[in-house]
């Protein structure tokens, strides 16, 4: 293969720059030209598109963020979107792609292989770790050490005022994030969308804390939490203990940006080089994933929406700890 395009596409993640750093300099020491697209699936669609040389790449490893670009594209999911994204390839004699993105990136990538056979290699680039195939997603390991900075300087304040505070952290359809962070933190408690949240249950654990005189309470929310998300929870605290004192946190999109951690760092730089170099064998419509340290690749269609259960002992340790 001569010619491959790279992007990086839905939410961006720590550590997508670092992955596109290794994806161009093992494509150059392949031989090969590599081409950026910029802003997803639909810079494609636009053909916002440009060889990159090696020194486009330097000093990006430690930024977050992506020099690419990111875009969710609606025109990418139409007959016509993909068949100008199609055209685009074909101008700049694109033979492959290399994709960063997350379910919804591969999902996208089969339907196109399905029209077009322009074989794709991804890699898992979305901080929500909801994606099978691989032990950690690029970006998961910094997204949780942000949460856990904001909620060590929550948990400060609340201590300072006697509070309960309910802190929101990102996580559509995956509570890896919620579950790591608030373990990290010492959390009082955590709901997750893996687990159906008996809202009564969550009151009950904090009217034991009130008799054990706990004077600080931490819950923290995944995102899809079933429940409702994190201002209906503390809604529904506040209005059976009147007399606590109750806030609600929403950290959001700074668990997106800022360095990635050395961990992101090595893990992009491996599946960017291992990606390339399955693509450049012949490989194809698989993400390149990293399982008890080892590269694996999972055909896209295995890789969508795999999120793992959360394991009964995890739970039952967090209970004590919380104690
Ligand atoms: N069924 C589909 N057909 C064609 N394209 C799709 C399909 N699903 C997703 N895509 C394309 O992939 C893009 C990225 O998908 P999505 O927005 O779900 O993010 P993601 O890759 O899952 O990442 P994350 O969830 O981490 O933000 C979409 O904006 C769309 O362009
Ligand atoms: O970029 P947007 O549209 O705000 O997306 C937010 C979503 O993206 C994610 O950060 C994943 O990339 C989810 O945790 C969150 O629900
Ligand atoms: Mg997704």
């Amino acid at each position: 293969m001569r010619n491959i395009g790279i992007l990086t596409s839905g939410g961006d993640s720590p550590g997508m720059n670092a992955a596109i750093r290794a994806v161009v300099r093992t494509g150059v020491f392949l031989g090969m030209d590599v081409f950026g697209i910029r802003r997803g699936y639909q810079g494609m669609i636009e053909g916002d598109i440009f060889k990159m040389k090696t020194t486009d790449v330097s000093n990006i490893i430690q930024r977050g963020g992506t020099i690419l670009k990111t875009a969710r594209s609606k025109e990418f999911m139409t007959d016509e979107g993909m068949a100008k994204a199609y055209d685009q390839l074909q101008i700049h004699g694109i033979e492959g792609l290399i994709l960063i993105g997350g379910d919804g990136t591969f999902r996208g990538a089969n339907k196109f292989f399905e029209k077009y056979t322009i074989p794709a290699v991804g890699l898992p680039g979305t901080i929500d770790k909801d994606l099978s195939g691989t032990d950690f997603t690029i970006g998961f390991d910094t997204a949780v050490n942000t949460a856990v900075e904001a909620i060590d300087k929550i948990r400060d304040t609340a201590e300072a005022h006697d509070r309960l505070f309910v802190v929101e952290v990102m996580g559509r359809d995956a509570g890896y994030i919620a579950l790591n962070s608030g373990i990290a933190c010492g959390a009082e408690d955590i709901l997750i969308p893996e687990m159906v949240t008996d809202i009564n249950d969550v009151l009950c654990r904090i009217d034991m804390d009130e008799r054990r005189k706990k004077t600080v309470h931490i819950l923290v929310v995944a995102e899809g939490d079933d429940y409702g998300g994190s201002k209906k929870v503390a809604e529904t605290i506040m209005a059976r203990f009147p007399k606590l004192d109750v806030r609600n946190c929403v950290l959001g999109h700074i668990q997106r940006g800022g360095a990635p951690s050395y961990a992101d760092r090595v893990l992009a730089s491996r599946l960017g080089h291992a990606a390339v170099t399955a693509l450049n064998n012949g490989t194809t419509q698989v993400m390149a994933g990293i399982i008890n340290g080892e590269v694996v690749y999972t055909p896209f269609s295995n890789v969508i929406k795999g999120t793992t259960p959360v394991s009964p002992d995890m739970l039952e340790m967090i209970r004590v700890l919380s104690v």
